[in-house]
């Protein structure tokens, strides 16, 4: 396992070894034991989820709010994505700053967000299938959208018009998010 910690402090990225042969691969693509040693805390996951995205499709940036707050273990399994978790935990040193990951089926990376982070992802290509593991059940009434090109974040999604929902486009602006982290 190759662990990498991004310079915004909590996050995690990780490549879990894979084994080829003859036949293909094979690869632990999440191991609770592990993953718990690593991150240092006993996290548990609820809810298992999967979009499929076309190329320039742009969901995010989402969070949901205490006490339904989620830290989500993210991946791809087809395709490939730039993910971006942004910091909202007002305490932080890096409160309001962003990284951003490539994550593909062939690099097999997981990228871990605990809670107190927004999150998002452009698709590079068609049907990209993005998988994760949240540490809470969806609660609509908790959920809070960022603003995916807010001027203040100025992420780099390399793509000034990705495909967003009506939704996303609504997205608060960091100055007036208030944030609840
Ligand atoms: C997220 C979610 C959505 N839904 C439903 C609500 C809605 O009708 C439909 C599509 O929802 P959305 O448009 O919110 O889906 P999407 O934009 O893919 O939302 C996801 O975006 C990424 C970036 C995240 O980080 C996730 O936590 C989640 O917020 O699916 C659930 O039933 N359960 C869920 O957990």
């Amino acid at each position: 396992m190759q662990v990498v910690h991004p310079y915004i402090e909590g996050l995690l990225v990780l490549t879990p070894r894979k084994f080829e042969d003859e036949r293909g691969y094979f690869t632990e693509s999440f191991n609770q034991r592990v993953f718990n040693e690593l991150v240092g805390a006993d996290i548990r996951f609820v809810q298992d989820n999967e979009s499929v995205s076309s190329r320039h499709v742009l969901r995010g940036l989402h969070f949901q709010k205490p006490p339904h707050a989620q830290g989500k273990l993210v991946r791809v399994s087809s395709g490939s994505v730039l993910d971006i978790a942004v910091d909202l935990r007002k305490d932080s040193p890096t409160f309001g700053k962003w990284h951003g990951e490539i994550l593909s089926a062939a690099n097999g990376k997981l990228f871990w967000i605990p809670e107190g982070f927004a999150h998002g992802f452009i698709a590079l290509e068609d049907h990209t299938k993005f998988l994760y593991k949240c540490t809470d059940y969806y609660a609509p009434d908790s959920e809070g959208t960022l603003r995916w090109n807010d001027p203040t974040l100025n992420i780099d999604w390399g793509n000034n018009h990705p495909i967003v929902s009506e939704k996303d486009k609504k997205g608060r602006i960091f100055e007036e998010l208030n944030s609840p982290f």
